[in-house]
């Protein structure tokens, strides 16, 4: 099955269109239970006892809908995994009896109508030869030091390994097969409390595993809870998800989808992705085969539910990645849509997790409305960025922006393993900008190609493969790749024009320096982006980076007019600004929503320090 809209137009038979839905390759609903049903009732495996779940709550604890809330699944037993690689494990058989659900699921949803493919087979991107040139040295005890902050009523303590999680066979067996080691911090805290059925708030630094945070949680609980007669869609060709993962690119909703593929494979958990940009008919199509986990763009999302073609009704997890960026102006009223005016199951019925590196307190104030008794969790300051990235922060003048970048690359191209160029990463700010400045380095000698929201999805998905390949090794792009890309052997990212919102930045630079690999980060500064000093300065200092003179002086005498220098504002100092209930304004509003102890493991100060708009962050850059 093509991964992508592109793959497919490149692999669809000469005569047959995409989109172009046929009679007899159209499928119906088919609801898990079914899917998975085996061959024979002589089939159905007897439970056995194996791994204990007992203790893990899965669902809120007040929910209501039937059976969502489980209070511990005591065994599973024997599954009947196919093919490729013995997913072991073994369904699972509800404590107190009665349910169909986990113990005659069979792996895998490739008994009925269609095969799941391995996903763990090559992708058809070859590694980039150079690879190793950079990002070398896997160290993820750099994140051991981290300090974590967690806030709110009673919650879960941390685990060390995933063997202390109990996730299922089928899953644990795929975090092997992705060699997931150990749990990342982010990691270690996140998956304990998202199990036991809490909503959350999650912070974590850019590249330290936060999909995952969200995603074993989900294919867990719905691997443990069988979801049976709920499943059965009331309308014909209407898809009702369990899940459903929010994201505000193409790219990032079809790497998120590719990541849940890869981590639910053979566990009877089927995930996929509608994004916009692409023919809205082959994504119906997979969407009436079945969908437990729905991952979408919400431009999409809001089109396949005016089509009344997917119902949010039983919804039980709703995870919104880059949550910051799908609250803030460009994104809200859509989000408020999907997940307050449509028929989502409430907050407390439905469980939340809202996952980014950043969180400014404004929208932290705005994500309250989607969450309920939630835990708010902080691996490291709030958007802070990590030290695994040496930042550089360059004086150039606009004019020189691009033989100074000329150096740079030429450079780079010297020092590269047989003169190769090291995968580059260029940020600008307009789409005109994007153009201009691939084909100058093109008649410069420098294969390079763009990404940004006025080329179309095809042309998206072929820059982005040919960067990753290496075929073009410098990518320019807008904001529209500055959040949650994981693209491996991405050794240097060039900030040529700065956005004007310091998160913004943190999220661009975290494109390198990801999974405990190191990576190089340089910036052009000028006049134009004075606003931007302090923060920056003081970004820097926080990731112990070398802050240069002359901007630490342009800092201390910039206005901060613009921008959104969080850090800039009300005497924010080293680690200030985390969970917005903290605030003395936010209790003395007669809210009592934050109750609990906060439990922190290193000496954050409590102040708040974030105080621009965050108007500035919607650029025309976006999808
Ligand atoms: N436990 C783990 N062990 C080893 N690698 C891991 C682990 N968890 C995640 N990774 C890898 O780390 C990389 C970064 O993960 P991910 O993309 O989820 O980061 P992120 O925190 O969401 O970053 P961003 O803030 O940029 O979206 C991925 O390549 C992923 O496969």
């Amino acid at each position: 099955m093509p991964a992508t809209w592109s793959e497919s137009v490149e692999k669809a038979p000469t005569g047959g269109g995409v989109g172009i839905t046929s009679h007899a390759s159209r499928s119906t609903y088919v609801p898990l239970h079914l899917r998975n049903r085996p061959p024979s009732a002589s089939a159905d495996p007897a439970p056995s006892a194996a791994v204990s779940y007992a203790g893990t709550l899965v669902g809120n604890e007040s929910q209501g809908q039937g059976g969502a809330a489980v209070g511990g699944f005591q065994s599973y037993g024997p599954r009947n995994d196919r093919g490729g690689g013995g997913g072991g494990g073994g369904g699972l058989s509800r404590g107190g009896g009665g349910g169909s659900a986990w113990n005659n699921r069979n792996g895998g949803w490739d008994r009925g109508r269609e095969r799941e493919a391995n996903p763990f087979q090559d992708d058809g991107v070859p590694e980039p030869e150079f690879a190793v040139q950079e990002n070398s040295g896997i160290n993820f005890d750099a994140y051991e030091d981290i300090p974590v902050e967690t806030s709110g009523k009673d919650v879960p303590p941390p685990v060390n390994t995933f063997a202390e999680i109990d996730l299922g066979d089928a899953l644990n067996m795929n975090i092997k097969r992705c060699k997931y080691v150990k749990p990342t911090p982010v990691q270690r805290h996140a998956i304990p409390i998202s199990l036991t059925g809490r909503d959350l708030m999650a912070c974590a630094q850019t590249g330290s595993g936060k999909t995952a945070a969200f995603c074993f949680p989900i294919i867990s609980g719905i691997m443990k809870s069988g979801q049976s007669a709920q499943r059965q869609p009331r309308m014909p060709r209407m898809a009702f998800p369990l899940a459903l993962i929010l994201s505000p690119t193409r790219e990032l909703s079809m790497q998120i989808h590719e990541e849940a593929k890869k981590f639910s494979y053979q566990t009877g958990v089927k995930a996929v992705v509608a994004y916009g940009g692409a023919p809205i008919n082959q994504q119906l199509r997979e969407l009436e085969r079945g969908v437990d986990i729905l991952v979408a763009t919400p431009g999409r999302l809001v089109d396949l539910l005016e089509r009344a073609r997917v119902s949010l009704q039983n919804i039980r997890y709703l995870a919104l990645d880059e949550a910051d960026r799908m609250l803030d102006m460009g994104f809200e009223p859509q989000i408020r849509r999907i997940v307050q005016q449509m028929d989502m199951p409430p907050p407390g019925v439905r469980q939340t997790l809202l996952f980014s590196a950043t969180f400014p307190k404004e929208i932290q104030r705005l994500a309250a409305d989607f969450l309920s008794n939630y835990i708010f969790l902080a691996v490291g300051r709030v958007g802070s960025s990590t030290e695994l990235i040496l930042q550089r922060i360059e004086y150039v003048l606009e004019t020189d922006k691009r033989s100074h970048l000329m150096d740079l690359l030429h450079a780079q191209r010297a020092n590269g393993v047989q003169a190769k160029q090291a995968l580059t990463l260029v940020f600008v700010e307009t789409k005109k900008g994007a153009d201009s400045l691939e084909h100058w380095l093109c008649i410069n000698g420098f294969p390079a190609t763009s990404i940004h929201g006025d080329r179309t999805q095809q042309e998206r998905e072929y820059a982005l493969r040919s960067f990753k390949s290496g075929k073009t090794p410098i990518l320019v792009a807008t904001d529209v790749a500055a959040r949650g890309l994981d693209i491996p052997h991405v050794a240097h990212v060039v900030n040529f024009d700065l956005p004007n919102d310091i998160d913004d930045y943190v999220h661009r630079i975290g494109r390198t320096g990801r999974a405990g690999k190191t990576g190089l980060a340089t910036a052009f500064f000028n006049d134009g982006n004075a606003s931007l000093a302090k923060s920056l300065a003081d970004l820097m200092q926080e990731a112990n980076q070398e802050v240069p003179a002359w901007l630490a002086r342009f800092a201390a005498r910039s206005s901060f007019g613009g921008g959104r220098n969080r850090r800039g504002q009300g005497g924010g100092g080293r680690f200030g600004g985390r969970d917005f209930r903290k605030d003395s304004s936010y209790n003395r509003g007669g809210m009592d929503m934050y109750g609990g102890g906060s439990n922190m493991n290193n000496g954050y100060n409590h102040s708040g320090g974030y105080g621009g708009g965050f108007g500035s962050a919607v650029t025309s850059a976006w999808d």
